[in-house]
């Protein structure tokens, strides 16, 4: 029997609809297999590519804060001379201030909470820093917006580090709402 051109025949109907349930058993099956290494792959570039950028922006202030030693002839230990070397002085120290806390934050957070959710805040922070470092070379005024958007990352990191340290020490059994909430953002088999 002849059918017309958008028809198919039951045969071909029940081939199509056993290829899609293999199809279906394959993915359910092996999704977990495929999606770990992916994203743990994409969590390393993450966390490596954060830490290139962070040592970047360390040895970018510093050096900034030479040139401009060069620029105003200002010789340590003098720190004062021009208003922009001030600045620039004062910005590369203020990011110095930060970076400890910083640091301790991204590694809690991203032991004990995620480790790609703190990667992207840190990624965020530093873009902040950045912006604080060249607002306030700038003028001092332009240091305020980048600087009150990178203490909301860092709270964030707290808030993060806090539940993930919770959710370990706490409700070690994964059966605690603490544990379910958070399961789907643990890196699974990886830590
Ligand atoms: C453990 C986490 C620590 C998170 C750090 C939290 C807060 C520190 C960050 C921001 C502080 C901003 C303070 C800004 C001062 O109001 C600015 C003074 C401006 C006075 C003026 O220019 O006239
Ligand atoms: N060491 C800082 C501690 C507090 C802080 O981070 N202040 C912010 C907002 S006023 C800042 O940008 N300070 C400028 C600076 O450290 O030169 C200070 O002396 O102000």
């Amino acid at each position: 029997m002849k059918y017309p051109g958008f028809m198919i025949s039951a045969w071909e109907a029940k081939e199509q609809l056993q290829n899609t349930a293999k199809i279906l058993c394959f993915l359910s099956t092996y999704s977990y297999e495929i999606c770990v290494p992916v994203s743990l792959g994409l969590r390393a570039v993450l966390w490596l590519s954060l830490h290139a950028l962070k040592g970047h922006s360390v040895a970018y202030f510093t050096m900034q804060v030479i040139y401009a030693r060069r620029k105003y002839k200002i010789s340590p230990p003098e720190t004062k001379g021009h208003p922009e070397f001030e600045r620039t002085f004062r910005a590369q120290a203020n990011c110095s201030e930060y970076f400890p806390i910083f640091i301790s934050l991204l590694w809690v957070a991203g032991i004990f909470f995620h480790q790609g959710v703190a990667a992207a805040c840190g990624l965020l922070y530093l873009y902040t820093r950045l912006r604080y470092f060249q607002g306030y070379t700038v003028a001092a005024q332009g240091r305020l917006g980048p600087l009150y958007a990178s203490a909301w990352l860092l709270w964030g990191l707290v808030g993060l580090a806090l539940a993930g340290l919770l959710a370990h020490f706490l409700w070690p059994s994964s059966s605690t709402w603490m544990a379910a909430l958070l399961w789907p953002l643990q890196l699974r088999g990886a830590w």
